[in-house]
């Protein structure tokens, strides 16, 4: 999805007006969206979900109530906290007010007292069993001004006091988590800490600066497609609808060598699981064929360790490997220090590899201290500490941009910056942020995925930038299965493994438009 200020999109909202869309189209659009994107995301495995929309007076709170009318359809258990009373509501906003009670006196929901105070709230509550609590903030979005007045404030450290206290609470910001600037991303004196934010037609840029992350949480890119939004930004967040070119049906006639093939150099004592967990992943990626080549002394554990369906192969010295027929080459998930020889002989291999190069973890870290160039197709996947050995006078405080850019200023290679909202740049091109994924993915043996997955899918065909964006997604989209389908149960619980198990699951989630 593409980014626009609140300028351009209220730009392209006249437009579509002026094209004969009228505005409570758009919210209806929008608020359709989101409430779907909220089911999917929402554990399925419970019936009755209690869900409560805070609700300022214009179109952000309008938006608020058509999905909590839509969420009560769906039979939801649903209930209001408004700031304002009706008659001090807006023109679109009072509408589906009125719409939403309608609507609820055709149906057994009772409501909570708007006026409730906190304390009243928190007792009703308590009363409730243990259902998954739903916040939507819908106290203000692109209409913000300045800093916030009392009434909304309030409501929003009741938000993030809820979030805190109940553990079965998400919250859901519709457009902006409110208090955080959209265009900047600077973060007011209260602000909502969102574990979602469904972003309506664009991103604000706000909701991408490095300040605003953990107020934002997960992005929803919600799309509109009655809007034109012009940008002037080129960088995008990657959702379902960018990739689902990539993700295309296979040729019925299609065979292990024409499938691709991978040559892997990876895993030392002490980090066999590396080898193990990216050889698998570029297998599940849809790749043919996977080698992995072991120097003498890790070719008996890593022989007996790794899936069956990986090729192991013993080399004396790195520079007997001769592989002319893959088309992705993998160097670095737990491969440890290597002597001067081993050092020298992978520089050679990558300098003269024509097929796509993917270096991860100590790839990355001999690669920093050897100072070596990288190409076109080469693919670098650095978490934050590898990210500063690769450029050693970047400040510690240094945007993330920045330094993707810095970065990409001497090099041609494709950057994937890990962390949260991963981004990915290339030179002269839009740099990509991944909108999957959360904090569930922070242990060790995710990165050794994703750079088997990107390898993988690099070795089927495509082009580096492309799969980097694809292995990203895919693996955020994996871990947020595992986790929602029980199959970690709780975010901490997660591991790379289970990322892995899900990689078909999140294929099949990606190719069907998931949120
Ligand atoms: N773009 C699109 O095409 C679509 C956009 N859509 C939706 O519309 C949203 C934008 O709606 P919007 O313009 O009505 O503004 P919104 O954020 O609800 O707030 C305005 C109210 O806030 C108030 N207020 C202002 N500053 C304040 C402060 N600091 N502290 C406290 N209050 C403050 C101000 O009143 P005031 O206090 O100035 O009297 C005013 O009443 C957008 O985010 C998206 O959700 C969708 O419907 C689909 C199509
Ligand atoms: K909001």
């Amino acid at each position: 999805m593409k980014l626009a200020t609140c300028a351009q999109i209220r730009e392209a909202e006249t437009r579509a007006i002026d094209a004969g869309v009228s505005a409570y189209t758009l919210m209806e659009t929008a608020a359709s969206g989101i409430a779907d994107a909220i089911i999917q995301q929402t554990d399925a495995r419970n019936e009755e979900i209690f869900c409560i929309a805070y609700i300022g007076k214009g179109n952000n709170a309008g938006d608020a109530l058509s999905v909590l009318r839509r969420l009560m359809a769906h039979g939801w258990n649903v209930h209001i906290r408004a700031a304002y009373s009706a008659e001090d509501m807006e023109g679109l906003c009072q509408l589906q007010w009125e719409k939403f009670h309608d609507a609820e006196a055709s149906t057994l929901t009772t409501e909570l007292d708007v006026t409730a105070e906190p304390t009243l709230l928190r007792r009703k509550l308590a009363d409730i069993p243990r259902m998954p609590i739903v916040i939507l903030d819908g106290l203000l979005g692109s209409g913000v001004d300045g800093p916030l007045k009392p009434a909304i404030a309030e409501l929003v450290q009741e938000i993030n006091e809820l979030r805190r206290t109940c553990s079965n609470a998400t919250v859901w910001a519709i457009d902006i988590p409110t208090g955080v600037h959209p265009d900047t991303g600077e973060i007011g004196e209260n602000a909502v800490q969102a574990d979602y934010t469904a972003a309506i037609g664009c991103i604000k840029p706000g909701l991408i600066a490095d300040t605003a992350t953990s107020h934002v949480g997960r992005l929803v890119p919600v799309p509109l497609n009655d809007l034109d939004i012009q940008p002037e930004y080129s960088d995008e967040v990657i959702d379902s609808p960018m990739l689902s070119r990539l993700l295309v049906r296979r040729p019925y006639e299609l065979y292990k060598n024409k499938a691709g093939r991978v040559a892997v150099i990876a895993g030392s004592i002490g980090m066999l699981g590396a080898a193990q967990l990216c050889t698998e992943a570029a297998l599940r990626a849809g790749v043919g064929l996977v080698v992995l080549y072991c120097l003498p002394e890790t070719y008996p554990l890593l022989a007996a360790r790794v899936s069956p369906e990986i090729m192991v192969k013993q080399v004396q010295t790195y520079k007997n490997i001769d592989e002319d027929d893959a088309q992705a080459l993998l160097i670095g998930p737990g491969l440890g220090q290597l002597d001067n020889a081993n050092q020298l002989a992978l520089h050679a291999l990558v300098s003269c590899f024509d097929g796509t190069v993917v270096l991860d973890a100590d790839g990355i870290n001999l690669a920093a201290e050897r100072s070596w160039r990288f190409e076109k197709n080469h693919i670098l996947t650095p978490h934050p500490g590898e990210m500063r050995r690769l450029l050693p006078s970047a400040g510690m405080n240094t945007p993330r941009k920045e330094l993707v850019n810095s970065f990409l200023y001497n090099h041609d290679a494709t950057l994937v910056l890990k962390g949260a909202r991963t981004i990915i740049g290339q030179r002269r091109q839009g740099m990509l942020y991944n909108s999957t994924g959360g904090p569930s993915m922070a242990k060790g043996g995710q990165g050794d995925v994703l750079a088997g997955i990107c390898a993988g899918l690099a070795a089927q065909g495509m082009m580096p930038r492309d799969a980097a964006a694809l292995a990203v997604y895919l693996c955020g989209r994996a871990s947020e299965l595992a986790v929602s389908r029980g199959c970690s149960g709780h975010e901490r619980a997660l591991t790379a493994g289970d990322t892995l198990r899900h990689l078909g699951a999140a294929m099949q989630s990606t190719a069907d438009l998931c949120y």
